[in-house]
């Protein structure tokens, strides 16, 4: 059976002051349905133009991206892209942010609004509903923003540091509620992130980057759920695990 999200040998070349800039070389990547990979790697290595290739927000100099064994040649309404950069509406109070791709799929009023309400609590921004994007802290932006992802109840998520701005309680709870969301609900996960102990906590696979996105591990996590972060940072394997990927991390930017 094919996987869901199949990208092959995507190379993607920006121009820059008329000399070409290799952002990703040659990049592989294959995720099944349903399942969580974080895709760890150190800043500047391609993290962000892979995702924004996957997302067909940009298109690559070379490679194929396919979902369900259709080339990507733009966005698509099935993958949901939480992109670093921040695309809140300016003119929209929160909760009619997080409404807003309800609001594209025809979801109507009364149940937007409960289920915007209920999401707005999930990411602790209870108090915050009538609030503008520039009234918010860029913390609680990116909470309003992972909302309103999680608004849409995509088939996959694709996700570029949702957490990196966040502080490291937020952090936890909020690692803790995308698990839980995620748990059963068949869909997909593409996380970035530059932190080992992050993609170890929510993957089931861990692909490590080196420079311009060449793979330098590729594994099954064995890891059981639902984890603790607590207890899983005393784990034996968890601790084998951790210094693997340092290593990985170390040899990728040689
Ligand atoms: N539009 C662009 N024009 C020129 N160079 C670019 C462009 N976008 C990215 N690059 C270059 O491509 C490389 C990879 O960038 P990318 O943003 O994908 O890295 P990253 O792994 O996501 O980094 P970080 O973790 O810091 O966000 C960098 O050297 C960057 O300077």
């Amino acid at each position: 059976m094919s996987s869901l999200l199949d990208v092959r040998g995507l190379t993607k070349q920006f121009v820059k002051d008329d000399t070409g800039v290799v952002a990703l070389r040659d990049f592989d990547l294959q995720v099944e349905k349903g399942s969580f990979v974080t895709v760890l790697g150190r800043s500047g290595c391609g993290k962000s133009t892979a995702l924004n290739l996957l997302s067909g927000l940009i298109q690559p100099t070379s490679g194929t991206v396919a979902y369900r064994g259709e080339t990507v040649t733009g966005p698509r309404t099935e993958i949901s892209y939480l992109t670093q950069s921040d695309t809140l509406m300016p003119w929209r109070d929160v909760r009619r942010n997080i409404e807003m791709p309800m609001e594209i799929s025809g979801v109507g009023a009364e149940e937007r609004r409960g289920r915007a309400l209920e999401l707005v609590e999930r990411v602790g921004l209870t108090g915050f509903e009538r609030h503008y994007p520039r009234e918010l802290s860029g913390g609680m932006r990116r909470r309003v923003s992972l909302a309103r992802m999680l608004a849409g109840n995509p088939e996959t998520l694709l996700m570029d540091e949702p957490f990196g701005a966040l502080d490291a309680q937020l952090r936890m709870d909020l690692q803790a509620e995308l698990l839980r969301l995620w748990q059963d609900s068949g869909q997909t996960v593409v996380f970035v992130t530059h932190d080992i102990e992050e993609a170890l906590l929510l993957g089931d696979r861990i692909v490590v980057l080196g420079l311009r996105g060449r793979c330098i591990l590729d594994r099954e996590l064995d890891l059981a759920r639902p984890r603790d972060p607590d207890e899983l940072r005393v784990d034996p394997s968890f601790v084998a695990l951790h210094r693997e990927m340092t290593e990985a991390l170390r040899k990728g930017a040689r």
